[in-house]
């Protein structure tokens, strides 16, 4: 038997975590590392735990084989190996210019910097662990574990950061940038640091591709030429410099501009869609044998790119998210039977709901995409309120707009990236409310935020503004290092480089068995709604 043959079939998937492709379509699903047929997928309720816990854990591997750890880690091994411009080309590295301890020219007066000074630098086997925490038990919570026992078995991935040895020539490259989805506080801090750090290496032509993937096609949108001076400020400002865009050409035209252009290095701001399609480009370079690095910095306010600690700009997303919830919970507090509603982003994944619930204390009930919910019935959100109402003379409800699609009704269109357009939820939770209190001739003031557009267009907080500048400076050295069709992220505080299939199987989704959502419903004191 086959132990770990195809990545789709062995790997260890955060608990809770459909495997789901990135536009939603069903391969395998797997649940606190036990993994489902697609019909058993459609099992309900969608996360019961009692029948996780009853199925067999990766029946694919034979846990019978004592080897099997090993064999396990050398399969992950080969699938989070950084593919690298030497598996196309025949090329030697040269020393770098990039000097930790000295900003200026590695050769000063003809004399070359003492070796002494040349350190900090990252070595290519260097690795960050990917889990850290040893399960005892598979009904531990949030427990991801591979195989019944829980066995622990190492992870390793590639640390991120400056290399000794580099495989472009800095005064040759021609480097773009592209910002692609939709925006996210600190993407104009990313572009900074990449130019920045860009210039520290040596290079001197840095341009902007305008308004994502389509400034690669759409001939009247010329290359935005960028320097330290064009980009010193630029963090000050949210949006994105260079703009951004959804939908866009065929990869193989994008990549006859980049060989048109003379492109070595292209630097890819984006979410899972803008991934899949930096892979893509990354594979027709390689076919087309381009000696071209594609390193992507992913960007998502909805917090769903599998493997990271965060993306940028959640933070900052949170902040703001909470500023509304303070809002509606003034606002229903001083009504009499207020009941303040507010909807926040995050398309199939809960992210900024529960950490913004979490973060502000005020929120009585927290909807997200991954736990189904009734609005009716008596253990509906409805019965739920009044009792609110009744108790505490006001409630405040957080909703992400990915939750409860259930409830509404599908029309299959999809936006210009191929994302499904979603239904209303907080309108019509807003109306069912509204409708409900009528009904049992309670009095109820329902005040609705939507908050959606403002969370992301602000620019990053402080821990966010760090995080961009580590990781643009990450792409830089990734690219600087020869590697190509990766991405960077942070993994238990350690920054590493990521192949991106990796992180792009599925979106990431909120584990309901995990601790932090145990959290917040300890938090919101809510009950379950089914
Ligand atoms: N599977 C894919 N292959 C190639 N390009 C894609 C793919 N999915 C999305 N894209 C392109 O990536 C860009 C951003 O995708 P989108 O889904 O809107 O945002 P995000 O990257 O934030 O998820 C769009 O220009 C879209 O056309
Ligand atoms: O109106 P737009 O620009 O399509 O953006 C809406 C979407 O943007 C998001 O905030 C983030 O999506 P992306 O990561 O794909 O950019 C989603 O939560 C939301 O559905
Ligand atoms: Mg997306």
């Amino acid at each position: 038997m086959a132990l770990v043959s195809s990545p789709n079939v062995t790997r260890t998937i955060n608990p809770g975590q459909p495997n789901l492709h990135p536009k939603g379509k069903t391969s395998l699903f797997s649940l606190n590392g036990l993994k489902f047929s697609k019909s058993q997928r459609n099992t309900k309720p969608r996360f019961s735990t009692s029948v996780i816990r009853a199925a067999v854990a990766n029946p694919d591997i034979d846990f019978s084989d004592p080897n099997w750890i090993h064999r396990y880690q050398e399969d992950f091994g080969r699938r989070f190996n950084l593919p690298h411009l030497r598996d196309v080309f025949d090329i030697k590295p040269i020393p770098t210019p990039f000097n930790l301890k000295n900003r200026g020219p590695q050769v000063v007066d003809g004399a070359s910097m003492p070796e002494e000074r040349k350190n900090g630098y990252v070595n290519e086997d260097d690795r960050a662990l990917l889990k850290v925490i040893k399960y005892s038990s598979p009904t531990s919570a949030g427990a991801e574990c591979i195989d019944p026992n829980c066995s622990w078995v190492e992870q390793w991935v590639h640390r991120a950061g400056p290399r000794k040895q580099i495989y472009f020539q800095p005064e040759n490259v021609k480097a773009g940038i592209v910002t692609c989805g939709g925006l996210c506080p600190g993407l104009n801090d990313v572009i900074r640091q990449i130019v920045f750090t860009l210039e520290i290496y040596g290079v001197q032509n840095i341009v902007g591709i305008p308004f994502g993937y389509r400034g690669f096609f759409d001939n009247g949108l010329p290359e935005i030429p960028l320097s330290r001076e064009v980009v010193q400020n630029i963090n000050l400002a949210g949006g994105s410099l260079l703009g951004v865009s959804r939908g866009g050409a065929s990869v193989s035209d994008i990549v006859d501009s980049i060989q048109a252009r003379g492109i070595d290095m292209l630097f890819i701001l984006g979410g899972n869609g803008t991934h899949a399609g930096a892979n893509a480009i990354h594979n027709e370079c390689h076919k087309r044998k381009l000696k071209v690095s594609v390193v992507c910095v992913p960007k998502t306010i909805d917090n769903d790119i599998l493997l990271m600690d965060k993306t940028f700009g959640f933070d900052t997303a949170v902040e703001e998210a909470q500023r509304a919830i303070n809002s509606a919970y003034i606002e229903a507090r001083s009504a009499y039977h207020g009941i303040g509603l507010v909807k926040l982003m995050g398309r199939s994944s809960g992210f900024i709901a529960m950490h913004a619930s979490l973060s502000s204390g005020q929120i009585d009930i927290c909807l997200i995409p991954e736990v189904r919910f009734s609005l009716e019935g008596p253990y509906g959100v409805l019965r739920h309120l009044e009792h609110l109402i009744q108790t505490k003379g006001s409630a405040v409800v957080c909703v992400a707009e990915g939750a409860g699609q259930d409830l509404l009704e599908k029309s299959n269109a999809t936006d210009a990236s191929g994302n499904a357009i979603l239904g209303d939820i907080g309108v019509h939770i807003q109306q069912q409310i509204k409708r409900h209190f009528k009904g049992i001739d309670v009095p109820a003031d329902v005040k609705y935020i939507d908050p959606t557009y403002m969370i992301r267009a602000c620019r990053a907080n402080a821990s966010d503004a760090i995080l961009c500048t580590v990781l643009g400076q990450n792409a830089v050295h990734g690219a600087f290092a020869g590697y190509s069709g990766i991405t960077v992220g942070i993994c238990n505080t350690h920054y590493v480089y990521l192949p991106i299939p990796e992180v792009i199987t599925s979106p990431r989704f909120v584990d309901p068995n995990s601790r932090m959502w145990h959290r917040c419903l300890t938090s919101t004191g809510q009950p379950d709604f089914l």
